[in-house]
């Protein structure tokens, strides 16, 4: 991972998100494709109300290639799940359950992201409690997911300002629209549709996000 030469900056990375149904034999092959794109710092499994079973053997299939490729497996929503399939981590909103029970239940090292939205309270209180890193969004309107509450990008410059607590963006997220994001201080840009739906493929739009990227970052 680089660092920018703005006050020690990390470089911001992307965070992909599932979407939230899958065909498996399908989305392992875009899977691989997303992952040989560039640089990928987490991968998110969002099978949204989907069946154990159908995470399970997602997880079992998916999360081999995202360690091969050294990205962090997050499950969302199910730390018991998350501890039983030994993933790196969950990511909790605010309907799902409190940080620190998702902490007992999967221990010191897991990473546990929390869901903010647009409030500047939530992050504070998931910051305080120990969260690895608090989720803001949605920017964008997203085809993803359609209970969102929109969020203004200043909100990134004041917990970058206010704290060292990694700042996930989300939320219809584009390689068109983020840079605004980036230069407001989201340290990751959490995407779906943005590179699953990519009309040149999850590869390209892997490739193209780390490309705009690297460009915002040189211009710090
Ligand atoms: C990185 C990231 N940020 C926010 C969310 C949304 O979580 P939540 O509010 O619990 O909604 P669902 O995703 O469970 O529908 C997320 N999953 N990931
Ligand atoms: C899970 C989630 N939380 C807020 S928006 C969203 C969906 C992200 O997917 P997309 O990048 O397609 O908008
Ligand atoms: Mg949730």
């Amino acid at each position: 991972m680089g660092t920018a030469p703005e006050e020690g900056r990390e470089r911001p990375r992307l965070y992909l998100i599932s979407p939230p149904v899958i065909d498996l034999d399908t989305f392992e092959m875009a899977f691989r494709n997303a992952l040989a794109g560039g640089d990928v710092a987490c991968f998110q499994l969002r099978l949204k109300d989907r069946p154990a079973e159908e995470i399970i053997a997602a997880t079992k299939c998916l999360l081999p290639i995202a360690q091969d490729a050294g990205v962090a497996f997050l499950l969302n929503d199910d730390a018991e799940l998350a501890r039983d399939l030994d993933v790196d981590g969950v990511h909790v909103g605010q309907d799902d359950m409190p940080y620190e029970e998702a902490r007992r239940i999967l221990g010191p090292d897991a990473i546990i992201g929390v869901t903010c939205k647009n409030s500047r309270h939530l992050a504070m209180e998931a910051g305080e409690a120990g969260a690895d890193y608090v989720a803001f969004g949605a920017f964008f309107p997203s085809s993803t997911k359609s209970d969102t509450v929109k969020t203004e990008p200043d909100i990134l410059t004041w917990w970058s300002e206010t704290t060292l607590i990694p700042a996930v963006a989300i939320g219809g997220i584009t390689i068109d629209n983020a840079e605004v994001l980036l230069q407001n201080g989201a340290d990751f840009l959490a995407v779906a549709a943005g590179v699953w739906e990519y009309k040149e493929g999850p590869k390209e739009a892997v490739a193209a996000f780390n490309r705009m990227i690297d460009k915002v970052v040189a211009n710090w």
